[in-house]
């Protein structure tokens, strides 16, 4: 089934601010917070478009950027630390409000995007729109997740192009891909209630992944180009994802 893609919407931006998690209320107004799981094995250019595409697309108050400790991934190389610490590296000149939320790290096992959707209700509330974003590869998994269907009824589920990843044709299997479509809104509806829809970033277009990160590192071929220099100078310093070390 075919996804249809969704329209850009406007600008938004915030002064960065890293530390404990906010309470997500601005001036009255319910806030639309952002959510960007991932295993940052490590973070990379990538990550940060996802983030920057969402908040512009929806504006958003805030980002919550939370390291995952992954079950359908064999053994990370980087440590939980080493992959929050980066996390934290990345996004701290974004121009909005960042905070790495360590709930799932913190929790010592490996976790299920439910449970922490669940546990971000109960911390922030029932009204809070909480939007979680992921890109096409993900999407194309979707009904491999733990209790998948109860994601929508905690969040929207807010999807980036990736190139190799299409968002039609028999990659997207076809239960996700009906209730992806049946909740298909415009991005700007996102913020003003707090889950059940979903949007596409139609446009996003950054070819890069961890693995390949990893596996230039490992052959010593140059990385710059493809993540933050505040990281690759954390990678140097730890000696990470090299094969000689
Ligand atoms: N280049 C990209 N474009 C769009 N979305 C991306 C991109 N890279 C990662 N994402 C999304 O970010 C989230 C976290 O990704 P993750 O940390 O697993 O990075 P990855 O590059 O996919 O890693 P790996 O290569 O190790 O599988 C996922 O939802 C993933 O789809
Ligand atoms: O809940 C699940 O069963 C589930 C299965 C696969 C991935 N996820 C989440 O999807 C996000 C990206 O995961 P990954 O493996 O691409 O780093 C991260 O937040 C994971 O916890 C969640």
């Amino acid at each position: 089934m075919a996804l249809r893609l969704a329209a850009r919407g406007r600008l938004g931006g915030k002064p960065a601010v890293h530390g404990l998690p906010a309470a997500p209320r601005l001036a009255g107004v319910t806030a639309c917070v952002l959510l960007l799981g991932g295993s940052f094995d490590p973070v990379h250019n990538g990550h940060l478009a996802l983030g920057r595409a969402f908040v512009q697309l929806l504006g958003a108050a805030e980002l919550r950027v939370i390291p995952a400790v992954p079950w359908q991934k064999s053994a990370l190389v980087a440590t939980a630390q080493q992959r929050a610490d980066m996390a934290a590296l990345a996004f701290a000149d974004e121009p909005y409000r960042v905070v790495v939320d360590r709930q799932e790290i913190d929790r010592g096992r490996p976790t299920y995007t439910v449970e922490t959707l669940r546990a971000l209700r109960t911390q922030l509330g029932a009204t809070v729109p909480l939007c979680f974003l992921m890109g096409a590869d993900q999407l194309q998994r979707l009904d491999t997740w733990h209790a998948w269907r109860d994601l929508f009824t905690l969040a929207h589920l807010c999807v980036a192009t990736r190139p190799g990843f299409t968002l039609d044709g028999p990659d997207v299997p076809r239960a996700v891909a009906a209730e992806f479509t049946a909740r298909l809104a415009a991005p700007q509806r996102l913020c003003g209630q707090p889950a059940g829809l979903t949007c596409i970033a139609p446009d996003l277009a950054v070819d890069v992944s961890s693995t390949a990160i990893r596996t230039a590192l490992e052959n010593g071929i140059d990385a710059g180009s493809l993540i933050p220099a505040p990281v690759l100078d954390y990678i140097e310093q730890h000696k990470l994802y090299k094969k000689y070390n």
